[in-house]
């Protein structure tokens, strides 16, 4: 059993790195399905660029490496403890190594132990079997799409779709519900997964699990064999399309699981990933820890390519559609009141990251530097510091709409003119952009390495004190491409397509499963 911690380590390194090749032809088929010079389809065309990416400098594909959650079948008689303690040990390594960011918060106090171990991290299910081997699986599951899981009491009242009784239909609105529900903000196309029935936890329990099926296996139970097919296809007729932008491609695959429960609860447990969907499996030699065999396609079977535009004519339509407009920071009011939904900004200069600590931090204090016309991007990056110099491993955009309660009130202290993040913001902030003459930007979710290249230098840090993830990283940056979403004119497009979708969930109203 000498080389099983070493195993471990390389199934977390290839997880967080390298995309599965069944997940990738998911995302190859979106692209096929997707108009190439639409918001949505250069998206994707960004994504299979990030998912090389990582590939080729075995770097996270997402700054966020998730909650690191381990099912470990073992034979008879093998030495659980001391797997779990090579477990913790590889993740620990991995931290250390940059294959996976220090994700590890204490609740109460915010302060990260740095080494992705603590209660509860990372999470570890062993079961036995009755094989020779050791079957591990690894889900690397991040915050923003967990934070969309959702779990409904049956029976219920679903907006949009009415009522949602104890059966086969009722199970079916409440799946559509939860793609409808997540909008772009688990950066969609996404993958579902769903446990019928247990209690509240085991119902979640089981909704993940199936997050560990192969994206083109078929359902062996022929009613959930139906409703996994139903929801895939109705799904995408929503119109929320990747990131939240609008187009054909909603969700990349539904899974759905059956347990019994108690007479008095029905529960539907829905639990989302984001498009990068990270999940491996390795078979083990009991004796040695050696790999035997990988357990899910491995992604350099299947290469991506970033699409150009598939033909003159959509080339020609998405130029005509937006503008694309270079602007060093700091911004000046005029520039950004010059901006409209659908205009691309490339930006140059420095500018700051920001999440959940700095913004309620700043609401009661001065900022460590003049943020007059600076860009707040919403990142927690992964940083390695190689000699005594900072560099950056990874940094996509976080969900920007937590941060909703301070924005506006920030935006206006500090004389901020851009913020960057994804999955759009509220009205409050809407309000302010207008008001004060900002803008908000939408990057590609989990596009970290694609965004990480314009990151030229690490020109200072503040709040270290927050934790990486958290701090205020100040960055020397080029080159970086973002999406106006929200103008300071009063448009956003996330109200649009939200307000669309809905337009377009009451469509599933009537029965179908009878
Ligand atoms: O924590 C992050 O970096 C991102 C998070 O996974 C999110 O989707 O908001
Ligand atoms: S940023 Fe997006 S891609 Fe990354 S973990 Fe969060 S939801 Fe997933």
């Amino acid at each position: 059993m000498n080389r099983f911690g070493d195993s471990v380590y390389q199934l977390i390194v290839e997880t967080s790195t390298n995309l599965p090749g069944d997940v990738r032809q998911a995302i190859k088929a979106a692209q096929e399905a997707e108009d190439s010079a639409t918001r949505a389809g250069l998206s994707l065309s960004t994504i299979a660029t990030n998912i090389e990416m990582a590939e080729c400098n075995v770097s996270p594909i997402c700054q966020d490496t998730g909650m690191p959650t381990f099912v470990v079948h073992t034979p008879v008689g093998a030495n659980q403890l001391i797997m779990k303690e090579q477990i913790r040990s590889a993740i620990a390594k991995a931290t250390k190594d940059g294959k996976l960011r220090t994700n590890s918060v204490d609740s109460l106090t915010g302060a990260n132990t740095g080494d992705n171990l603590g209660p509860g991290t990372p999470v570890i299910h062993f079961e036995q079997w009755d094989k020779d081997d050791i079957d591990v699986r690894l889900i690397l599951k991040g915050g923003g799409c967990e934070n969309k899981n959702i779990q409904y009491s049956l029976p219920t009242e679903l907006e949009g779709l009415g009522k949602a009784g104890r059966d086969l239909d009722g199970i079916r609105k409440c799946v559509m519900h939860a793609v409808y529900q997540a909008q772009g903000q688990g950066c969609s196309a996404g993958f579902i997964g769903v446990g019928i029935g247990g209690d509240r936890t085991t119902g979640y329990e089981l909704a993940k699990q199936q997050l560990f099926r192969r994206v083109d296996d078929t359902n062996p139970i022929l009613e959930l064999q139906r409703l996994e097919e139903y929801v895939l296809e109705n799904a995408n007729k929503l119109g929320i399309g990747t990131m939240g932008f609008g187009g054909q491609v909603t969700l990349l695959g539904c899974k759905a699981g059956v347990m019994n429960r108690l007479p008095a609860s029905f529960f539907v447990s829905v639990a989302y990933n984001c498009w990068a969907y990270r999940r491996q499996g390795v078979l083990l030699s009991a004796e040695t820890g050696e790999i035997k065999e990988w357990l899910y396609p491995e992604g350099q079977e299947v290469p991506m390519q970033s699409k150009p535009a598939n033909s003159a004519e959509d080339a020609e339509e998405g130029a005509t559609e937006r503008k694309e407009v270079v602007l060093n920071t700091p911004f000046t009011e005029e520039q950004v009141r010059n901006l409209r939904v659908g205009d691309i900004v490339i930006i140059n200069g420095e500018m700051h990251t920001g999440r959940d600590a700095l913004h309620k931090h700043l609401i009661d204090h001065d900022a460590p530097v003049d943020l007059d016309g600076s860009v707040i991007y919403h990142c927690g990056p992964v940083m390695l510091k190689e000699g005594d110099q900072w560099q950056v491993k990874a940094a996509g955009p976080t969900t920007s709409i937590r941060e909703e309660p301070y924005q506006g009130d920030i935006i206006k202290k500090f004389g901020i003119r851009a913020v960057i993040g994804k999955g759009g913001m509220g009205a409050k902030t809407l309000a302010a952009l207008q008001e004060h003459g900002a803008v908000y930007l939408n990057a590609i979710g989990g596009a970290a390495q694609y965004y990480a290249e314009c990151f030229k230098n690490v020109n200072g840090v503040d709040f270290m004190e927050f934790g990486i993830p958290e701090a205020m990283w100040h960055l020397q940056t080029e080159g970086f491409a973002a999406i106006v979403t929200m103008d300071a004119h009063g448009n956003s497009l996330h109200a649009d397509v939200e307000q669309n979708s809905f337009e377009k969930l009451s469509q599933f109203k009537e029965p179908v499963f009878k």
